[in-house]
């Protein structure tokens, strides 16, 4: 049988290369595995390299062109991706398990982020400083730092580079750019966008790979002025560690996030967050909701209302309408939540699911039944790891102080949200909460482009923030000049 898998070139230097040792690796369609997504090149240090030397050789004539150009770029890569959105959505569905209309909505939230920058990154000036020379001038102003590295994970493989990858373009910094392997294609549609928009050769360079092969190249070498890294915090970690002083670092980690309900809590409203935050994208959102913090007066009604919730789901593949739940995004994946089902049945009282679905179409997939899991303590392993899949753990706490707590209780600090009409604990909670993002009668899972991003203590490195103008200042530093006559 004809072999009919589409094969991707890495983008180096304005072309469409395979990599130099000629291997490749396929991606598997996690709600199907006999679909073969596509064919990806499977890098080595030396294209890695060559990535770099393409995006030093550009740096010089991307950083002088007009700005009014750079953002014309941008916009007319929105508007690539805008008219392609059916067809890049249906292969992130493939490639990732989410919901087309998720995926559909994260392409145009790209799309949509590149359209701010364009605008925004406009904005970015300096600042003038009062002094007592007549005869002088003294400003501050911005500049692109130079070669920068985007690394991304497999949950959001458009949304996530796309907010990385466009302040650093308008800002006139050049990129090596690598994808996930387990999601490759969003991210070289992205690079696809900005290629068609007319970015210069070497502006932009793709290269996919393992993270082992290319890494080290994208990360330690001293030609690369800053990384943007979104993953998880063991992986952050081991980055952090090797790179050149003169690297500088943005890391968006994991995540253990808590709900709090409280006494007043609406418990329908509870519920929808609960459920949405914690399963919605199969549970695996940095963000998503995977500690329940309730009080016991409405801890039994709400977990009655949640569990009756949880049964009405629907899990399927995310190109049929209608689902609620997708498969896991990867075997390894799959494998780690089953390892965490185990853990929480030895340590806390297993409600429901949990189970690997199978017969029909889920004997081809990853898929998993929503699991919750009462009575664990926030000392547990399933309480304190991050687990990354569709595993909600109810924590009994004994009041508003208990639950700030318990809640703080981790070393991940990403987001945080609280059910609550109280003011007083509405103040105190975005006050004392240790987390970057903090929500009040909302899910922890979402967030915007124009707002910044990003976690306390093991979920962020802490001097940068991304999104927003944020973003924009991660990828410039300040010149300050003392201009006489
Ligand atoms: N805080 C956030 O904004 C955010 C958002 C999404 C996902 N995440 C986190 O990402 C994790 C899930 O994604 P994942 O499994 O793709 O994460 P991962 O850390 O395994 O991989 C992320 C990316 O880093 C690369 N990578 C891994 N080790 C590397 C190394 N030593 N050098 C260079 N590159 C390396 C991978 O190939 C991949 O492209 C979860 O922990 C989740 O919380 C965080
Ligand atoms: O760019 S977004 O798609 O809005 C996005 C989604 C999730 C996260 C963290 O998981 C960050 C950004």
């Amino acid at each position: 049988m004809a072999d009919t898998v589409q094969t991707f070139l890495n983008y180096i230097d304005g072309a469409w290369v395979p990599c130099l040792l000629g291997s490749t690796f396929d991606n598997l369609n996690p709600a199907d595995t006999r679909d073969v997504v596509g064919r990806f090149q499977a890098s080595g240090p030396a294209d890695a390299e060559a990535a770099v030397q393409a995006a030093q050789k550009a740096f010089d004539g991307w950083r002088k062109l007009a700005i009014g150009k750079r953002a014309k770029i941008l916009n007319d890569a929105a508007s690539y991706l805008e008219q392609n959105v059916e067809q890049f959505a249906q292969e992130l569905t493939r490639e990732e398990g989410k919901q087309l209309s998720q995926a559909r909505d994260e392409f145009l939230r790209s799309a949509q982020t590149f359209r701010f920058y364009a605008t925004e990154g406009q904005t970015l000036g300096g600042e003038t400083y009062p002094q007592d020379d007549a005869n002088m001038h003294v400003f501050s102003h911005r500049e692109p730092l130079g070669v920068v590295t985007v690394i991304s994970p497999w949950n959001f493989p458009a949304s996530i580079p796309a907010r990385k990858l466009a302040p650093a373009l308008i800002t006139g910094n050049t990129v090596v750019f690598k994808p996930s392997s387990d999601a490759p294609l969003s991210g070289l549609r992205l690079v696809e966008a900005l290629e068609q928009a007319g970015v210069p050769p070497g502006v932009v360079n793709c290269v996919t790979g393992r993270a082992g092969e290319v890494g080290p190249v994208i990360t330690n070498s001293q030609a690369i002025r800053a990384i943007s890294f979104t993953g998880s915090t063991t992986a952050g970690t081991q980055i952090h560690r090797t790179v050149h002083l003169s690297t500088r670092l943005q890391m968006e980690l994991g995540g253990k996030n808590p709900l709090i309900v409280m006494e007043d809590a609406d418990l329908n409203l509870a519920v929808d967050l609960a459920i949405k935050g914690g399963f919605s994208l199969t549970g695996q959102a940095c963000t998503g909701t995977s500690r329940i913090l309730v009080v016991p007066s409405v801890k039994a009604a709400f977990t009655d209302k949640l569990l009756t919730r949880v049964s009405q789901l629907k899990i399927g593949n995310g190109m049929a309408p209608g689902m609620d739940l997708g498969p896991l995004a990867t075997e390894k994946q799959l494998q780690t939540v089953q390892r965490y089902i185990d853990i929480g049945k030895s340590e806390a009282r297993w409600l429901c699911g949990g189970e690997r679905l199978t017969g029909g179409e889920f004997d081809h997939g990853y898929y998993l039944s929503p699991a919750v899991f009462t009575d664990v303590k926030n000392s547990m392993r399933i309480a304190q790891e991050e687990i990354f899949g569709p595993v909600l753990a109810i924590i009994e706490v004994a009041d508003f102080d208990d639950a700030l707590r318990q809640a703080n209780d981790s070393q991940y600090g990403l987001s945080a949200s609280i059910v609550t009409m109280n003011p007083r604990y509405m103040h105190v909670f975005t006050n004392e909460i240790q987390a970057g993002t903090v929500k009040i009668n909302r899910t922890t899972t979402g967030n915007l482009v124009n707002a910044p991003f990003g976690g306390l203590k093991n979920s962020s490195t802490s001097t940068f923030r991304e999104s927003g103008r944020a973003g924009l200042e991660f990828f410039t530093q300040i010149k300050t000049v003392y201009r006489g006559i």
